[in-house]
């Protein structure tokens, strides 16, 4: 295992290095099968977001996703997290700088091939947890057995087997984000971004769910982009860290674990896990602190 790194910004320039994942792979493809070199999957380069003329969000932010990475991002409530992840997905223009997936620019619609999962519970109520899965698969116009067979790997590589016809109201909210993971992954995206998405789940299903995203990440081979606020999540989860500066966001520390590719969340017992979450909080700390005086002074 290697050590611990962390470097402060701007981003290093990387290849991949992802491994193979040597089993099935119910959701997704090998890495580079898509004929892609490895390298940037990701680009952001001096994206800023100003909403109005009053708030800046956003930046200036570099940031360059690896191709397979699992990266994570931490940052001082308010800091403009989420804000990156919208404009990253398209969802959001930036006011400035650009942003390019697979060497493509990024403007207006979310690119086909990145997937978007939230923290709210996206589930369609009226739809069983089969056609909940399949939604996106019909409405991008799959149909007959290849879809079906998406879906049927799909509930089964997430254990929802028993609960194919369910309703979103029969499940608890572990599963629920499973269903809602699931749909996103049904449709192969290469770079997957995740708002929060286990912020309503108690501590014990959230680190179920952690190994369960390891081990989906894993079998897909995409890139992963989490947003999360809790350090030991992020510790735990990713290959490299960015630590965000109270708003407006910028990444002021990049740390990179350097964990094993088939890490689980036993890798939380490791004497490295604690010097990874202590430096986060370390340079967490003092955004966040400056992040509630200012706070203090606009309730003031
Ligand atoms: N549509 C909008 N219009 C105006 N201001 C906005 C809008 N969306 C976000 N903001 C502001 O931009 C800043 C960053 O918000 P954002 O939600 O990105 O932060 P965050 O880091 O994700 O927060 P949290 O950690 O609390 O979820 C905040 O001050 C927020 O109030």
């Amino acid at each position: 295992m290697r050590g611990l790194s962390s470097e402060r910004a701007p981003v290093p320039q990387d290849p991949a290095g992802a491994s193979h994942p040597a089993h099935p792979i119910p959701f997704g493809r090998a890495p580079g099968s898509n004929g892609l070199a490895a390298g940037a999957h990701a680009v952001m380069a001096g994206v800023t977001r100003i909403f109005g003329s009053a708030v800046h969000a956003l930046g200036p932010v570099d940031l360059e996703l690896r191709r397979g990475e699992f990266f994570s991002i931490v940052g001082p409530s308010g800091c403009g997290k989420s804000t990156l992840l919208d404009v990253l997905a398209g969802l959001s223009a930036p006011t400035d700088g650009t942003i390019t997936f697979e060497g493509k620019r990024v403007r207006g619609t979310v690119p086909d091939g990145v997937g978007v999962v939230f923290q709210e519970d996206a589930s369609f109520p009226w739809l069983t947890v089969r056609d909940n899965i399949g939604f996106g698969l019909r409405r991008a116009g799959f149909r007959g057995p290849e879809a079906e067979d998406r879906v049927r790997h799909a509930i089964d590589f997430m254990g929802l087997n028993d609960f194919a016809g369910a309703y979103p109201n029969q499940l608890s909210g572990g599963m629920r984000q499973r269903v809602c993971i699931a749909r996103t992954l049904v449709m192969r995206p290469r770079l997957v971004l995740l708002d929060e998405p286990f912020g309503a789940l108690d501590q014990q299903t959230r680190l179920l769910m952690g190994d369960e995203l390891l081990r989906l990440w894993r079998a897909s081979g995409a890139t992963v982009l989490l947003i999360t606020h809790a350090l030991d999540e992020a510790a735990m989860l990713s290959d490299r860290i960015g630590v965000m500066s109270s708003r407006p966001g910028r990444f002021i520390e990049i740390v990179e674990t350097g964990w094993p590719r088939d890490r689980t969340s036993a890798i939380a017992a490791e004497p490295a896990f604690g010097e990874v979450t202590t430096r986060l909080w370390n340079t967490l700390r003092e955004e966040s602190l400056k992040a509630m005086a200012s706070q203090r002074r606009v309730a003031g």
